[in-house]
């Protein structure tokens, strides 16, 4: 990927992005944002609204029907987990396997005991337990929460400066999505990576991110540091997206207590 550009902290600068599928429907247009080293960017909108494939747009994965105008610039190493582990993992090779090869994918020279050892070293870090032994389980045999761990670690395998999650946390359950979130937290912090977290849930977004970016149909429609977008909403459709949020939140409560 070209580097021509980039302001100097920007590790990541998306310009006029603009994404069409082959049936002449315009998926996403015109969307242009820039990340820097360190940030934290929630995308946040309905579904439909192009979040999934802006981020497969960075990562060069868009399906075959959709064509991609517009500048990428990218001088960091990115990678990126899914809403689903479970279609996402090879339900062929052992979880251990899968982050051993990927760490030697990434770090040439190194054995495959050495590899071993750091996808241990990595099942610890995010929060599997037992993690020697279960670099030999299949991902079958592991909860959503830990096939979301696993994935997480096969990320971290690839040391990246740029984490991108497409709605990581939406198929677990409430208590595991919280562990999660806080496991992203605190990985962000100690390593000083990048992350652009994707999800409908703006409670979500808001509990990770320092930066947001609103969008419908395609189209960016507010963007700016959380705090502010949260605080004084200037297009009428976050207003509406922040009410639907705090309406839902209350029903999910009232469901608790009762
Ligand atoms: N593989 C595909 N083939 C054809 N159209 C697609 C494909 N993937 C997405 N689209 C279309 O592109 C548009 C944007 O989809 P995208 O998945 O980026 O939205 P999203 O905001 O991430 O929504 P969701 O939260 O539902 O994933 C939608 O209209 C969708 O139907």
């Amino acid at each position: 990927m070209s580097t021509d550009d980039l302001t100097p902290t920007a590790v990541l600068s998306v310009e006029d992005l603009t994404l069409l599928r082959d049936d002449g429907v315009t998926l996403v247009e015109d969307l242009s944002f820039e990340l820097s080293a360190g940030a934290t960017l929630g995308i946040v909108g309905e579904s439909g609204s192009g979040k999934s494939l802006t981020l497969r747009s960075v990562m060069r994965i868009l399906p075959e029907c959709v064509e991609r105008r517009g500048a990428i610039r990218c001088e960091a190493r990115t990678a990126m987990i899914f809403q689903e582990p479970a279609t996402a993992l090879n339900p062929t090779m052992r979880v251990g396997d899968l982050v051993a090869r990927t760490w030697r994918r990434h770090h040439p020279g190194c054995s495959a005991k050495e590899a071993r050892a750091a996808a241990a070293d990595l099942f610890e870090r995010v929060g599997i337990d037992d993690a020697v032994r279960r670099l030999r389980a299949w991902p079958h045999e592991l909860s959503g929460g830990m096939r979301q761990r696993v994935m997480i670690a096969a990320a971290l395998a690839t040391d990246p400066d740029v984490l991108l999650c497409d709605e990581p946390t939406t198929a677990l359950d409430v208590r595991v999505q919280a562990q999660i979130l806080q496991l992203l937290r605190d990985l962000v912090a100690e390593r000083g990576m990048a992350m652009v977290f994707v999800s409908h849930d703006l409670a979500v977004v808001a509990s990770v991110c320092s930066q947001i970016m609103v969008m419908r149909n395609g189209r960016l429609v507010e963007a700016g540091p959380l705090d502010h977008v949260l605080a004084a909403p200037e297009a009428q459709y976050t207003r509406d997206l922040l009410a639907a949020n705090l309406a839902r939140r209350l029903a999910d409560r009232e469901g608790v207590l009762r």
